[in-house]
């Protein structure tokens, strides 16, 4: 034993003079960032062309970037080591490092040479003896667990430093901060098999509740980042979630990868200028993500591009121009022909139908001054009819159009005929008109759900109706053009003030950092300010390098022709439980909403270990799934040993002392938790307070607010008001927090409390699938409470 313990002293001692060589690399490595920063600063702005100015720029952007990066490595800067049977032995950390001669001496987690770290198993070791996880406090080592693949290759001295509990399970261990944090020292074999899957085509990550697949698809996009940094710079990666409380709770994970040009969006979202804050009806979100609804929208657009019933009368300083319907259709044929959006091919209609105008201007003139029979004095009689209309030439038509444009009377006209339209007019007026929805709609399909008053908010399920009519509609974003450049100038120059203020100040340590930051977001190649995920979110057509779709389940056939649409290339990571699909408009197979675009072409990983719900709590899940997704398989829990679910039943009056009670419950559990951290016993406890920051989750590095402890209310959404009412507010960070079952979709807590699951069961008929959803949340206790009778699916907590 006394061996023992000295083999482990000493082994800390090593590894601990390891790390604390490889932080003297990262000051000096961000030393010398700062030192690039001042120095370019230096070189002052006022000489110089634009030209240099923008390399100034950008070199600066970039320094201050790799500067924001080594700021976020700081807590678990290494995690890990491998060693083969040669002796070599290789660090794993989140960034790579070289020492003075340039050598390699801690490898990036992203890096190929990382690979083995994450996927050597007893079975397949990948000619490596020992895997080894570090656990740091600060800078300082404080456990070690120990993989041993080949113990008959290891020295007697090594053999006497194993250490070990399973750094994943020391990992699971910790209370939920209210943030997911990463877990670069924990990725499992099959997980890794996502994170480094190829750029090129469409993966499927299908897995139930807890198997990763959200932490998985994140270090997956910090992967890409890392492996095709040129291609994804520039075109940016876009997370897409489920709603923005899971955006607030995954929000941390890839700043604390360092990487910034990710874009995280909900559906509800993604058309810039809208934001959805409204939500259907079940029966209304399937009709609206009904793929006929592209025809619906664009029916709606050819309706508004109107022809007179007999003739166009426009009435102008007592003249009556007529053109006549055959005159108008053609017109209409004919920019209708041109195939271009709506509001592009409508220049062309209202150019032509001015021409027709002034000409009909000239023939109403004609009949004007015929009527009178006008007699000038002292002029001959007129022998032969006036023929106005025929002595115009191309000019004066060009002209009388231009007049006539000027006129609020045509104006008025052309507009009733071929109006300019809005996205959001066309579709607001679609849905406020049952006429309009009645002769847009294919038969068969329940537009009467649809319709709502004009002003009516958006929704989730309207976004993608505005996608669709904006791609019909074109933009005439001249203006925005003009508005983009003109930001895009005014930030140059507030960088240059920036820098100027910066340069004769001096670079106080903490002015480098707030600088920093604020460079790090700033775009290095084209010297505007912007980043590449500012000028995508900002336009709707901008084509990403790599989508993830995360809840994907959730999207309708609708929202997928909308993220299509931003993925040209089709470079696609698309994440989801088919058993945990909510929306009656989701997803029943990855065929059916993938093939309408890939044609078959994507292929599918599966993940089968659950992380987050006890053995205990998945055997009542197990049930529900049963009953409602028969065909589905419930994931396998690394968890056992907590608490027994239990039913409760209470008015909603005493769920407060449920509460109160429950958390207690926990805190002591997780107070006793936190007194044995992970590997050698060495407490990580208490060191990153709220989750906030760089929260760096798993077993690296401390952050996860041990001893605290966060509780998820989960309420049918009919009950949600009522029951929040009962809570002092409370976002992610608070200790309880109330959530529908939409909202805790993606989500975990240590405890959850079940409120009235007939009615989450009752709530729409994917209620099965919510029920599945909301008690599988938990990490270690869940309490179901009910007013009435327990649903029979639930007969296990009886
Ligand atoms: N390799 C790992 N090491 C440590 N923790 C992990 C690992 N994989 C997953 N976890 C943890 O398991 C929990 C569940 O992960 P995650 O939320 O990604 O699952 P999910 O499959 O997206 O779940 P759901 O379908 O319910 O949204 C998280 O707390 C995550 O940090």
């Amino acid at each position: 034993m006394a061996n023992r313990q000295d083999g482990l002293a000493q082994a800390l001692d090593t590894e601990q003079r390891t790390v604390a060589r490889l932080y003297d690399l990262l000051d000096v490595a961000r030393k010398r960032a700062e030192a690039t920063l001042r120095e370019v600063y230096g070189r002052g702005s006022g000489a110089g062309t634009r030209q240099a100015m923008v390399e100034r720029e950008a070199l600066a952007s970039e320094q201050a970037r790799r500067l924001a990066q080594l700021n976020a490595v700081e807590r678990g800067l290494c995690f890990g080591r491998v060693d083969d049977g040669s002796g070599l032995r290789t660090y794993i950390g989140r960034i790579g490092l070289r020492d003075e001669r340039h050598e390699s001496v801690l490898i990036d987690w992203r890096a190929p040479a990382a690979r083995p770290f994450y996927v050597a198993t007893a079975t397949d070791p990948g000619g490596l003896v020992r895997r080894r996880h570090l656990h740091l406090k600060d800078r300082v080592v404080v456990g070690i667990d120990d993989e041993v693949f080949d113990l008959e290759r290891m020295s007697e001295g090594d053999r006497r430093t194993l250490v070990g509990e399973a750094a994943l399970l020391a990992a699971l261990r910790r209370g939920r901060t209210g943030r997911m944090g990463d877990v670069v020292a924990t990725i499992q074999t099959e997980q890794d098999r996502v994170i480094r899957a190829g750029l090129q085509g469409a993966l499927v990550v299908q897995g139930g509740p807890g198997t990763g697949k959200t932490v998985a698809a994140l270090h997956r996009a910090a992967y890409l980042l890392y492996t095709h940094r040129d291609t994804l710079e520039r075109r940016g990666v876009l997370v897409v979630g489920p709603n923005p409380m899971f955006l607030r709770y995954i929000g941390q994970v890839l700043p604390a990868l360092g990487e910034t040009q990710v874009v995280m969006t909900t559906v509800g979202e993604m058309f810039p200028g809208v934001r959805a804050t409204a939500s259907d009806t079940p029966a209304a979100a399937v009709v609206k993500g009904d793929p006929r609804m592209a025809e619906v929208v664009a029916e709606a657009v050819r309706l508004r591009q109107r022809v007179p019933e007999r003739e166009l009368v426009v009435e102008l300083d007592g003249l009556r121009l007529r053109v006549p319907h055959e005159t108008c259709a053609r017109l209409r044929e004919r920019a209708r022909a041109v195939r271009l959006p709506h509001n592009m091919a409508r220049k062309l209609f209202v150019t032509e139908l001015l021409k027709e105008l002034a000409r009909a201007e000239a023939r109403a003139l004609e009949e004007s001054l015929h009527i009178e029979e006008l007699v000038i004095e002292g002029e001959p009689e007129l022998s032969e009819p006036l023929d106005l209309e025929g002595d115009l030439d191309d000019l004066d038509v060009e002209l009388a159009s231009a007049r006539l444009w000027g006129e609020p009377e045509v104006r008025r006209a052309l507009d009733e005929l071929w109006p300019d339209l809005t996205p959001q007019r066309l579709v607001a007026e679609l849905l406020a008109s049952p006429e309009t929805l009645w002769a847009a709609s294919p038969p068969g399909l329940d537009w009467q759900l649809l319709t709502r008053p004009v002003e009516a908010e958006w929704t989730d399920g309207d976004v993608p109706l505005l996608d669709e009519a904006a791609e019909l509609l074109g933009e005439d974003d001249s203006a925005r053009r003009v508005a983009a450049r003109l930001a895009e100038e005014e930030q140059a120059e507030e960088l240059l003030y920036a820098s100027e203020v910066l340069t004769t100040t001096g670079l106080a340590e903490a002015g480098v950092f707030d600088r920093a930051d604020v460079l790090a977001e700033r775009h290095a190649d084209d010297g505007t300010g912007l980043t590449t995920a500012d000028r995508a979110v900002a336009d709707r057509t901008w084509a990403y390098g790599h989508v993830i779709v995360d809840e994907a389940q959730e999207l309708s056939p609708m929202a997928w022709r909308m993220i299509m649409r931003r993925v040209p290339a089709k470079s696609l990571t698309v994440v989801g439980d088919l058993a945990q699909t909510g929306s009656a408009a989701g997803a029943r197979t990855w065929g059916e909403v993938l093939d309408p675009y890939l044609e078959g072409r994507w292929r599918e990983e599966r993940l089968l270990v659950n992380y987050r719900t006890p053995v205990e709590i998945m055997r009542l899940a197990a049930d529900v799934l049963r009953a409602y997704a028969p065909g589905q398989e419930p994931p396998e829990s690394v968890r056992e040993g907590g608490a027994e679910p239990r039913a409760v039943r209470l008015p909603v009056s005493g769920l407060p002392e449920l509460v109160a009670a429950e958390l207690a419950a926990l805190r002591a559990e997780l107070g006793t938790d936190g007194e044995t951290g992970p590997g050698t016993g060495n407490p990580e406890t208490g060191s990153g307070g709220t989750g906030g920051g760089t929260g760096t989750g798993a077993g690296s590095g401390g952050g996860a607010g041990v001893g605290e402890g966060r509780l998820g209310v989960v309420t049918p959404d009919a009950r949600h008001a009522e029951v929040a009412a009962l809570f002092p507010r409370g976002d992610l960070d608070a200790p309880v927090v109330v959530l529908t079952v939409t909202q805790a979709k993606g989500l975990e807590f240590d405890a959850v409390v079940v409120v009235d699951p007939a009615g989450i069961l009752g709530q729409s008929p994917m209620g099965g699938q919510d029920l599945y959803v909301a008690v599988t949340r938990a990490t270690r206790r869940l309490t179901v409470m009910h007013e009435g009778e327990l649903p029979p699916v639930l007969s296990r907590l009886a």
